[in-house]
């Protein structure tokens, strides 16, 4: 069986933890030959690469390990790379968020204004990213899932346009499924969704059971009427996740055509959300506050005894499971379905052919192979037509350093909405990004 050589490029990231187990328990599956951890932020990533050595040296001994932020050491020999840059790191994460919000505005870090702060930023730091990536691995494949996943494969999509081995992917849909999975008591993988939007804006139109073919969305529209809705992991989420997972049930009472994706509560209610998000302690406040500090303590605690100890927890990471799970997919020629982003070119019937949309693809060796769904119904087509012209729009402005296309964006976005409020905002996120965006004129 081939053995694979993997970088990560964010090495020092919150995730990166999770990975590292995750390529322990899955050894059998996808097997490595080589794992190198990238980052520019040496300190950051230090505690983690030595994690990663007493890890490896108890279970996987086999492994070549190492982490550096030397480009061709991290890229050289690779078959994959997997991308979680976190381009200005979580404090600009915190400004994207606490910007917006005291204006009144949905402060997140994909959506809205946040969320397009965020996209010039990664689209300066991934498209110099795989440019040395190529320079040393030219036929790797690149698992993109840095944020903003929707604006970033834009960019993506025209400086790279021959490039097939690029993949751009995100977690949220198969976690809606495998918490549909939790509520009706099944395997997740036992599901078989139908799915259709752009990157943390989409539907399910159905969700059925793999074995008996029977479309199983009736009866969770009825569980999530009844009950609610929790992520498969519920016990080990934040309240804010709580929360935006309850919002599921709202969002069905009022649109109970098909299952929302989580995200699609800050298009739907810009207002009520923007007026219940707490301006002084925002998302990245919690990670910053939570994830992050337990990620450091646990490599803190390991490097301190030099070994894993009694109390060492591998429990399963979904978002690294399935990301491990795309690559054995292309690996092995496994013609898995994973839902991907990719560009539309009629899989979304009446959607433009260069949109990059979210939907279920077949992947293995040849890449994704998109099942498509027709004509959506116009006010689902309404709302992503609306978005998908902002990330083209702001996708624009990086690429023609323009202040216009910047405020064209912000004014269409549907969780900013008006000009005299897109031109505060993006005054006020050119001032905080400077050195970060590329100059707008
Ligand atoms: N699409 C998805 O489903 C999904 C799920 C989870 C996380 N993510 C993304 O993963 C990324 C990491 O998230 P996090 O919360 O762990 O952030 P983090 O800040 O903890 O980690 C990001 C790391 O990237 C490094 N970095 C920044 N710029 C870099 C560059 N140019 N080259 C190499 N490394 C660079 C930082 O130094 C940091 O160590 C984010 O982009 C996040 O949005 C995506
Ligand atoms: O606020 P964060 O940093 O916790 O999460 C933001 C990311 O949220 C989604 O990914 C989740 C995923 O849904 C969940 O199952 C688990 O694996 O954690 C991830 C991060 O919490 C989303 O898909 C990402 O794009 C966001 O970056
Ligand atoms: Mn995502």
């Amino acid at each position: 069986m081939k053995k694979f050589n993997v970088c990560i490029v964010g090495g020092g990231s919150t995730f990166t933890l999770g990975f590292l187990k995750s390529f322990v328990r899955m050894k059998e599956e996808f097997p490595l030959n080589k794992l190198v951890l990238f980052d520019i932020d040496k300190d950051r990533q230090e505690p983690i690469g030595k994690f990663g050595e007493i890890l490896f040296k108890e279970r996987f001994p086999e492994l070549d390990f190492a982490y550096t932020t030397d480009i061709k050491e991290a890229y050289e020999g690779m078959d994959f790379v997997f991308m979680q840059m976190r381009a200005g790191g979580l404090p600009m994460r915190a400004k994207d968020e606490h910007i917006p919000l005291s204006m009144g505005l949905i402060g997140q870090e994909t959506c809205g204004a946040g969320g397009m702060a965020y996209g010039l930023r990664s689209c300066v730091d991934m498209i110099k990213a795989i440019h040395d990536i190529r320079t040393y691995a030219p036929e790797a494949w690149i698992l993109n899932y840095s944020n903003p996943a929707a604006i970033v494969a834009e960019a993506l999509r025209r400086e790279f346009p021959d490039d097939k081995k690029i993949l751009n992917i995100c977690d949220q849909p198969e976690n809606v499924v495998r918490s549909c999975s939790r509520l009706l008591g099944c395997d997740w993988e036992n599901l078989d969704p139908v799915y259709f939007g752009l990157n943390h804006y989409g539907w399910f139109t159905h969700i059925y059971d793999k074995t008996t073919g029977e479309d199983l969305l009736p009866k969770i529209k009825e569980m999530i009427k009844e009950n609610g809705f929790l992520p498969q992991d519920a016990e080990q989420r934040d309240a804010s996740w709580l929360d935006t997972y309850g919002m599921v049930q709202t969002i069905m009472a009022d649109f109970p055509d098909y299952l929302p994706n989580t995200y699609d509560q800050y298009y739907l209610y810009p207002e009520y959300k923007a007026s219940h998000l707490n301006p002084e302690f925002t998302r990245a406040d919690e990670v910053m506050a939570g994830r992050e500090k337990r990620v450091f303590a646990e490599c803190a605690e390991v490097i301190k005894k030099g070994s894993l100890g009694d109390g060492f927890d591998n429990i399963s990471d979904a978002h690294a499971e399935m990301m491990i799970k795309v690559a054995e997919a292309i690996a092995y020629n496994k013609n898995n379905r994973h839902i991907l982003i990719i560009e539309n070119n009629g899989a979304i019937a009446n959607m433009q052919d260069d949109a990059m949309v979210e939907v279920v693809c077949e992947l293995g060796a040849n890449g994704p192979r998109p099942m498509r769904v027709g004509n959506i119904p116009q006010f689902y087509l309404g709302l992503l037509v609306n978005q998908v012209s902002v990330e083209k729009l702001i996708v624009d402005a990086y690429f023609e350093n323009s202040y216009q296309k910047a405020l064209e964006a912000f004014t269409l976005s549907r969780l900013v909405n008006d000009a005299k409020k897109a031109r505060k905002v993006l005054d006020a996120l050119i001032e905080a990004n400077k050195g970060m965006w590329p100059e707008l004129k």
